[in-house]
C-alpha cells in the first residue's frame, strides 16, 4: 500500500472547499506505489489524485516537481496537472503534511510490456526531454553517481546478506563508475524513474506518464538507459534486445540520438542498474517493516548489472539494427 497518513473527513471536506471543484463524493487510498500517499477522491466535477508527500521527497523540491508538470503538460504532454487553489496556491497542508491535487489520467500501466510498448515509452521520453527544454527551474540529481557511494555506505558489509559478495561487487563497480561518469553529454529535464507502472495506456496507445517525483537535470541518454533496466528486461532476468531495439528507434524517431550519447549507453546503464541496486537495497535493509510495503527485490539489479558490465556498444541494446 502507499497510505503512509490518514486523513479525516472534515479536513479532506475543508480541503476541497479551498478549490473551485465541486463537492466531495468519495475518496480512497491508492494501494499502488511506495514513496508518498495517494488518495482518488470524486467530486461532482471530475476525480482527482491528492498526494501526501512523505519523507523521501523533499518540500523543498515540490516547486520544481508541481511546475515541471504544469509546464510539460502545457507543452502537450500528457501527464497529471497540478490543480489550482481558489487563492493561486498548488501546495497544501493537509494532515501535517505537504500535499497537492492533480487531475486524473485516464489508463492502466501494462504488466507484461512488449516491443511496442517500449517503442511508444521510447517515443513520450524523447517527447519530454523535448518539452522540457524551455522549463526555467532546475534541480540536480541527487541520486546520481556522486549520491551512490553514501548510499553503498548505508548498507555497509549487511549487503551480503542480500547476495554473496555483494558489497564488495558495489565498491568496485563504484570506483570504476565514478572515474567514468560522462560529464558532458546533453542534458535537461529528464524523468529518472520512467519504469511501467509510471505510464499508462489505454488500450495500445500510451495515454500518458505519471509519477514525476524523481525528476531532475541531468543526461538525456541517463534517463534512455533507466528504461532499457526498466522495461526490457524479462522475468527470467536476459535482456531483450527486440525490445531495447523498439525503445532506442521510437526514442530516435523523435529526438536523434548524438553518437556520443549512442557510445555511452552501456555505461550509463550500468550505472542506472546501479541506482536502483542501491535505492532497493537499503530500503530491502532498512525500510520501513510494514506488511503492507513490499520492498522491491536488489537482486534483480544485480543481475541487469551483470547483463552491463559485459555490454561493449549500443548495438548490444539494439541501437542501429
Ligand atoms: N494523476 C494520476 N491519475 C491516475 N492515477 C494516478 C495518478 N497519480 C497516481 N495515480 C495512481 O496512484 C498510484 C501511485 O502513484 P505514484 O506512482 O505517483 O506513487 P509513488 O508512491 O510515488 O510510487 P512509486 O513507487 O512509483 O514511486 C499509481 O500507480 C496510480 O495507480
Ligand atoms: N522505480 C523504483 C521505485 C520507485 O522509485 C524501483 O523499481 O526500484
Amino acid at each position: 500500500m502507499a497510505v503512509y497518513t490518514d486523513i479525516s473527513d472534515e479536513e479532506l471536506t475543508a480541503l476541497v472547499e479551498r478549490y473551485d471543484i465541486g463537492t466531495l463524493q468519495s475518496a480512497k487510498g491508492i494501494a499502488e506505489g511506495v514513496e508518498n500517499s495517494n488518495f482518488l477522491l470524486h467530486t461532482t466535477v471530475s476525480p482527482f489524485i491528492l498526494t501526501l508527500y512523505e519523507k523521501r521527497t523533499s518540500e523543498n523540491d515540490l516547486p520544481f516537481f508541481l511546475g515541471l508538470m504544469e509546464h510539460l503538460s502545457a507543452r502537450g504532454l500528457s501527464c497529471p496537472v497540478p490543480v489550482h487553489a481558489r487563492d493561486g496556491s498548488v501546495l497544501q497542508r493537509v494532515a501535517g503534511r505537504p500535499a497537492a491535487l492533480v487531475t486524473f489520467l485516464e489508463g492502466m500501466d501494462v504488466k507484461r510490456p512488449r516491443a511496442e510498448h517500449c517503442q511508444q515509452v521510447g517515443m513520450a521520453l524523447a517527447r519530454l526531454h523535448e518539452a522540457g527544454a524551455d522549463f526555467g527551474m532546475t534541480r540536480a540529481n541527487a541520486l546520481s553517481v556522486d549520491g551512490w557511494a553514501p548510499l553503498a555506505a548505508t548498507a555497509g558489509d549487511r549487503a551480503d546478506t542480500v547476495a554473496e559478495g555483494l558489497a564488495a561487487l558495489i565498491a568496485r563497480e563504484l570506483e570504476l563508475l565514478a572515474g567514468s561518469w560522462p560529464k558532458d553529454l546533453p542534458t535537461g529535464v529528464i524523468h529518472a524513474d520512467l519504469f511501467p507502472d509510471n505510464v499508462f495506456f489505454i488500450g495500445a496507445e500510451l495515454s500518458g506518464l505519471i509519477d514525476f517525483y524523481f525528476a531532475c537535470t541531468d543526461a538525456f541518454a541517463y534517463d534512455i538507459a533507466i528504461c532499457l533496466n526498466a522495461w526490457c528486461f524479462e522475468a527470467d532476468d536476459s535482456f531483450n534486445v527486440t525490445k531495447g531495439r523498439a525503445l532506442l528507434a521510437g526514442y530516435n524517431k523523435v529526438r536523434a540520438l548524438e553518437p556520443e550519447e549512442a557510445d555511452a549507453l552501456p555505461l550509463l546503464a550500468r550505472g542506472a542498474a546501479m541506482r536502483f541496486l542501491l535505492t532497493r537495497l537499503v530500503d530491502w535493509l532498512d525500510g520501513p517493516q510494514d506488511a503492507l510495503v513490499k520492498p522491491k527485490d536488489p537482486r534483480e539489479y544485480l543481475k541487469r548489472l551483470r547483463f552491463h558490465q559485459h555490454a561493449v556498444s549500443a548495438a548490444d541494446y539494439g541501437y542501429g539494427g
